[in-house]
């Protein structure tokens, strides 16, 4: 059964406008069977480092999820959403569509996925669209394509990193980015969070920025060190251009006075500015202590006013490059921005930092949600006044993300004004 989506309610608020601010509602997408997708031949390609227990995965998402309700924090799934959105034929024909552009169909296939596509329920349609569908699966359309294309081919590939929710999204203050995935296993997720935002009853009207028809984005990559203060990584996956194309958006719409630009290795272990540096306070982070002194940031403001037709009209002026920490704090006003030290030795500090030690989820200023697995950097912030509120993810962490890549927070108590 669907269930009808509530009806918009415009005095519900969403957005955030920091990393701390006490977390209130949160996207999650429960591991499901896109995970059972992944094979030795394809996990590489889909961006897994093994090949997950599905069912153990659940039960870790569940007591991760149990975790922030007990916290208060209210708990959205991405595919309930979608389910809801696909309540409606225009936004059900426009996921067909766009899931069929795909070149390597041909149109007799096509033809044949479109009605088979049209003719499945909501909950169906949503299963489709995030587990995919191989070349086996289908009763018909076939030809030439079908004959040729192997049996395990998929006809639409499934999406097994929606796990990673904070990738496909990012809320600026009351504004959502919808961001542009660099890798082509991942492209097609955002059509599916732009889909939500456009046209679910609960987040219709929301304004949006950026966009997956933009430069290179991953929501993994952005970080709101304070209000009107916004860290970009710059590495595997968002390009120097996205980060710009980021901060002319966020100028242009009035939601940040600063950007910083900061390059990361280009590197599996560290493809998201998130996998070294996550904030636990207001004015602390931890980072991956291997990294921590050598992390640059590239300032970049607004010249001049915002009050243009486009956002490719703003002047933007970038500082020289200056120390992460100490552009950092100069930007959000604070004396200094603290490192958690994590004073590990570099080979602990590594096997940590990939197992996501350092990809903590704030629920407030000083309580943050990690891995039980990493026991030295756990023991570090707890240390230092963090609470740290453990979860398992043996099996969650195959695909190379902690409690920060598997949410994206929708709300949180405000900082700022
Ligand atoms: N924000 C993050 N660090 N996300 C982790 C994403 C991991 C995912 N397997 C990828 O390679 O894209």
């Amino acid at each position: 059964m669907v269930s009808t989506p509530a009806p918009a309610d415009p005095a519900r608020l969403h957005g955030a406008d920091s990393e701390v601010g006490r977390l209130q509602t949160v996207m999650l997408h429960r591991p499901g069977l896109e995970l059972k997708r992944l094979t030795p031949r394809n996990n590489d390609r889909l961006l897994f480092d093994g090949v997950p227990w599905v069912s153990r995965a659940q039960d870790e998402h569940d007591a991760f999820a149990a975790a922030l309700r007990e916290r208060d924090v209210e708990v959205l799934y991405l595919t309930e959403l979608l389910t809801e959105t696909f309540a409606e034929a225009e936004a059900r024909h426009e996921a067909i569509t766009k899931a069929l552009e795909s070149l390597h169909l041909g149109d007799t296939l096509r033809g044949y996925l479109t009605g088979l596509l049209h003719d499945a329920s909501p909950e169906e349609l949503t299963t489709y669209l995030t587990a995919g569908i191989r070349n086996d699966e289908v009763g018909g359309g076939f030809g030439l394509v079908t004959s040729l294309l192997d049996s395990h081919d998929f006809l639409i590939d499934p999406l097994p990193n929606l796990l990673f929710t904070r990738d496909s999204s990012v809320w600026v203050r009351d504004h959502v980015a919808v961001t542009s995935l660099a890798m082509p296993a991942r492209s097609r997720e955002t059509h599916l969070t732009e889909l939500i935002y456009t046209r679910h009853p609960r987040f219709v009207g929301t304004p949006q920025i950026h966009g997956w028809h933009h430069e290179h984005v991953e929501g993994g990559d952005v970080l709101l060190l304070a209000p009107g203060v916004i860290a970009v990584g710059v590495g595997e996956r968002t390009t120097p251009a996205g980060a710009e194309r980021l901060a002319r958006q966020v100028f242009h719409a009035g939601l940040a006075h600063t950007v910083l630009a900061v390059p990361i290795a280009q590197e599996r272990a560290t493809m998201h500015l998130d996998t070294v540096c996550t904030m636990v306070d207001v004015d602390k982070v931890v980072m991956y202590p291997n990294v921590a002194h050598q992390l640059q940031a590239w300032a970049v403001t607004l010249v001049g006013s915002a009050d243009t037709n486009d956002d490719t009209d703003l002047e933007l002026h970038v500082a020289d490059a200056e120390p992460f920490l100490v552009a950092a704090a100069k930007a959000m006003q604070i004396d200094t921005l603290h490192q958690i030290d994590t004073g590990l030795d570099p080979v602990t500090a590594e096997r940590e930092q990939w197992d996501d030690g350092n990809n903590t989820l704030a629920l407030a200023p000083r309580v943050a949600v990690a891995y039980e697995r990493n026991d030295e950097t756990n023991d570090r912030l707890e240390e230092s006044g963090i609470e740290v509120v453990k979860i398992a993810g043996s099996e969650l962490g195959s695909g190379r993300g902690g409690p920060r890549c598997m949410s994206c927070p929708i709300s949180r108590a405000p900082l700022g004004s």
